[in-house]
């Protein structure tokens, strides 16, 4: 563990101007996401992995996903598949993965173990790393001893000195050992895409770092480095907590003798208070927000519009306008804070958009007919209103309106679906001109035949109520809202008009006739 102000002291930030970018290298561009299966994946993971794939994309490179499953107790059951089941449905979906598998796979980490004993003994071999034999209350005893003199704790790189018999005689009568990497002094600087340059002193903050765990598995330091190099990512773009530790990492490359990735450590997502995602947060999951009829667009568009990398930020912007005005260069070191209270406006602007794409307005009927049956099924009495026509038309009206497909099927649209009943009198109490107004509304339909045009039937209103003798304009208005919706407010009576349609409209004012 490292204090946060020795961090920050061993921070080097040199030129933050002269960065490395990835333009040059088009063509052999590949990033990878890397996620631990330890939960299911929330905005942070998301916009992580959207850089990504955007900067995939953008260079005409390979986006790969990657478990890294190692932490076996951290383990959390379906959270593998629902990562990869999230990037799919926000339409970020990985070229190589763990299930769609391709040339540098397995894509778990825990199906490497092989490739990761062969890597830490690689190690051993040269002398860059050595067998530990230190027992757990060796090491409790350590860090409690650090912590009274309130240093921080670190291990002592105690079995570095072993001799070579030594070690040969503690492995042949099988001693628990984990494999500890030899960290050296003086290390180099990088320059990171979005930091600049950095250098972490780590040796002189840190003991040697297990690589190779006691159960044979492999630490987060060394599976990273050696799945890196094997799967050739040229882009390591991660979140800023790895910043500090990169170093170590490069020093293992070093100690491979392979060359290293750019570095790039991508801002964190934060609360609008500046506070942690935290996994308990139960509404961040990306999973909740699909349920809850989020449009993917509009949480890809959000979780970019919080933050940088773009040379300006607008609302409405699709994937494949954040790929084309992407641009590395304008990412900045602040993190991006996220104001879920605009997710609905986001979410409007991105249905909209939907609705005006035929072919996505489609799906829209198909799925909003599901949602309609769903909640309102044995009521529905005129079936034309589960047809394509009608549920289109409603969708075209609505339009700039919702938010969501769901508020479609709020008691507030159940008019649409369900014809109202309102009790005469309550018609009556609105004007005493029912029969007169209904009548004349019923000729405006007998004129415009199977269309109602939205324009002219404003206007058209507007003369029909000069023709009452004692209901003003609002009164006629008032009782054809009621008459036609069952409420006293909502959309335009010319809306709600159009919405309907003729013979719906026709349906709903005989009967009161
Ligand atoms: N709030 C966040 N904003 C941006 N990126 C994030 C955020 N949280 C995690 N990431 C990034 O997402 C990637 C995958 O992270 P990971 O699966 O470890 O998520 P995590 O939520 O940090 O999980 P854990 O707590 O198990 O480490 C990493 O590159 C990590 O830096």
């Amino acid at each position: 563990m490292v204090s946060k102000s020795y961090e920050i002291l061993l921070t080097l930030t040199f030129h933050t101007d002269t960065r490395r970018h990835a333009s040059s290298e088009n063509g052999n561009v590949r990033v990878r996401f890397a996620p631990s299966p330890t939960g299911f994946l929330h905005l942070g993971g998301l916009r992580t992995a959207l850089y990504n794939f955007i900067f995939a994309k953008k260079h005409g490179g390979t986006f790969v996903l990657r478990m890294e499953d190692t932490d076996q107790s951290r383990l959390v059951s379906g959270a593998a598949d629902g990562i990869e089941d999230m990037l799919e449905w926000a339409g970020i979906s990985p070229d190589e993965s763990p299930r769609k598998g391709g040339i540098f796979g397995p894509y778990q980490q825990s199906q490497r173990l092989d490739l990761y004993s062969q890597a830490a003994q690689t190690l051993v071999d040269k002398g860059a790393a050595y067998h530990c034999f230190c027992s757990p209350q060796r090491l409790e005893l350590l860090k409690k001893e650090a912590l009274r003199s309130r240093q921080t704790p670190r291990y002592d790189n105690r079995c570095r000195h072993l001799a070579p018999d030594q070690v040969a005689e503690k492995l042949g009568q099988g001693q628990p050992h984990v494999i500890r990497f030899r960290l050296q002094e003086g290390v180099d600087p990088f320059e990171d895409m979005v930091f600049g340059w950095n250098r972490h002193e780590v040796a002189a903050v840190e003991g040697d770092p297990v690589i190779m765990k006691a159960d044979g598995f492999p630490t987060y330091h060394l599976a990273n480095v050696v799945d890196d190099h094997h799967m050739q990512i040229s882009h390591v773009l991660r979140g800023t907590e790895w910043l500090i530790s990169t170093s170590k990492h490069l020093l293992l490359y070093q100690a491979f003798g392979w060359t290293p990735p750019t570095f790039g450590h991508l801002p964190l997502l934060l609360n609008k208070d500046g506070s942690k995602l935290s996994k308990r947060q139960g509404d961040i999951f990306i999973e909740h927000f699909a349920k809850s009829g989020s449009l993917p667009e509009a949480l890809l568009d959000i979780i970019t519009n919080c933050g940088s990398g773009f040379a300006n930020n607008r609302t409405g912007r699709k994937l494949d306008e954040l790929i084309s005005e992407f641009d590395s260069s304008k990412i900045t070191t602040h993190s991006a804070l996220l104001d879920l209270d605009k997710l609905p406006e986001f979410n409007r602007v991105h249905l909209m958009q939907r609705i005006e794409d035929e072919e996505k307005c489609a799906s829209l009927v198909k799925e909003l007919q599901v949602l309609i049956e769903d909640a309102y099924g044995p009521q529905v009495q005129e079936s034309d209103v589960l047809h394509d026509p009608y549920i289109r038309r409603v969708l075209h009206f609505r339009k700039g309106h919702i938010s969501r497909l769901q508020d479609l099927v709020t008691p507030a649209y159940s008019f649409l679906w369900v014809r109202p009943c309102v009790p005469r009198e309550q018609l009556e109490g609105v004007s005493s001109e029912a029969h007169a107004i209904i009548t004349l509304v019923l000729e405006l339909l007998q004129r415009h035949g199977k269309e109602l045009p939205l324009e002219s039937l404003s206007p058209e209103l507007k003369v029909l109520a000069k023709k009452m003798k004692a209901t003003k304009y609002s009164g006629v208005m008032k009782f054809l809202r009621l008459a036609l919706s069952g409420h006293q407010q909502g959309p335009s009576v010319a809306e709600i008009m159009v919405s309907l349609g003729p013979n719906e409209i026709l349906n709903r004012l005989q009967r009161l006739l």
